[in-house]
């Protein structure tokens, strides 16, 4: 993982709780301390990687982190920031959507005709993912810029579970919005020159406002390109070794190879270590842990994937020692 020197990224997702922040924070301080300057993302609203590092990293935008050799940046993305500019890009001259903007223009009737998308419910209830599908393509957008251009490894603490699945199907489904959109606001504006013509009425969607929402798209684009891009993509799978949690981890994996999104390790984290004096608790809990570990080596998902077993540490993992000290085991 630390060899090369061509950008590379890594998401890590999961059931919540399982350690994802953990071991993404782990994982940033390994690459930064192999002389990767390194850049460490998180849509958690949560602001869990900042609990990690025990640094205050809110704010949108990019912290050094202390510690590690090379630059260790990190980035907590407000997701509801990042909606409200998903909202500004397609609201036209400050109505509420694209209706009020045609039933300003007297052309109501026009817009149930041209009605081809639901846009009210693109633009009113946002569908769920969309603030990690914007976040990661700010990210992206920060790493063209000349400033953040040195980083080689860029690591993802990614939204619990169900919120990923979504996220990855949502570039498509945002990049066709965008363009039914685009194409609606073609014809308002070829029709409302008619009707500027006949009745000289003012009033055409703001060019910024079309602009932006190109952007947005092209965005999109690039964000579903990087996570198909087997030579610079990997999602990294974190679970615990639980009958629920494999189970999800299944569940996961199979929709990540439906979207084509390279995975190649599974971390199977929390494992009790082995000890020769089991209360009966543990006991049970080891027999617990064990059983789930089958689970993975019979699972037609999982067994494929290369199995990282990390043990449950007795340290709190906070801050960078203890993050370098959970790298070292987990990160080999
Ligand atoms: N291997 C481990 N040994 C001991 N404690 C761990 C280990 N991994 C994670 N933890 C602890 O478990 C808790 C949850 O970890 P973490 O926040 O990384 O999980 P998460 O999956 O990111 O959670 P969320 O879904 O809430 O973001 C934290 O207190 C963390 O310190």
């Amino acid at each position: 993982m630390v060899s090369g020197t061509e950008r590379k990224y890594y998401m890590l997702g999961g059931k919540g709780g399982v350690g994802k922040t953990s071991c993404a924070a782990s994982l940033a301080v390994k690459f930064a301390n192999n002389g990767h300057p390194t850049l460490v993302v998180s849509t958690d609203p949560a602001h869990s990687l900042s609990d990690s590092f025990a640094q205050d990293l809110a704010g949108g935008t990019l912290v050094p982190v202390e510690g590690p050799y090379s630059p260790l940046f990190a980035l907590e993305l407000n997701p509801e920031k990042a909606k409200e500019e998903f909202r500004s890009a397609t609201q036209i001259s400050g109505g509420s959507g694209i209706k009020d903007f045609m039933d300003g223009m007297g052309l109501g009737v026009l817009a149930e005709q041209l009605g081809e998308l639901k846009l009210g419910e693109l633009l009113d209830t946002p569908p769920p993912g969309l603030d990690e599908t914007i976040a990661i393509s700010k990210v992206m957008q920060f790493l063209e810029s000349q400033e953040y251009n040195m980083f080689t490894r860029i690591v993802f603490d990614t939204a619990p579970t169900g919120h990923t699945l979504r996220l990855l199907s949502l570039p498509d489904f945002l990049d066709k919005s965008i363009g039914k959109i685009l194409k609606l606001r073609q014809k308002i504006a070829s029709a409302s020159s008619a009707i500027k013509s006949v009745f000289g009425q003012e009033g055409t969607p703001k060019p910024d406002a079309t602009d932006k929402l190109e952007q947005l798209r092209e965005r999109m684009i690039k964000v579903r390109e990087l996570f198909r891009d087997t030579t610079s993509t990997e999602f990294i799978i974190v679970t615990i070794p639980t009958v629920m949690a494999i189970s999800e981890s299944s569940r996961l994996c199979a929709s990540l190879k439906m979207e084509d999104v390279p995975v190649k390790r599974l971390i199977a984290n929390q494992i009790l270590p082995p000890s020769t004096s089991d209360c009966k608790f543990c006991a049970m809990k080891r027999k617990d842990q064990s059983r789930a570990l089958d689970m993975i080596q019979n699972d037609p998902e999982l067994s494929s994937l290369m199995l990282i077993q990390a043990p449950l540490v007795d340290v709190e993992i906070r801050g960078v020692p203890a993050l370098q000290f959970l790298g070292d085991i987990v990160w080999k």
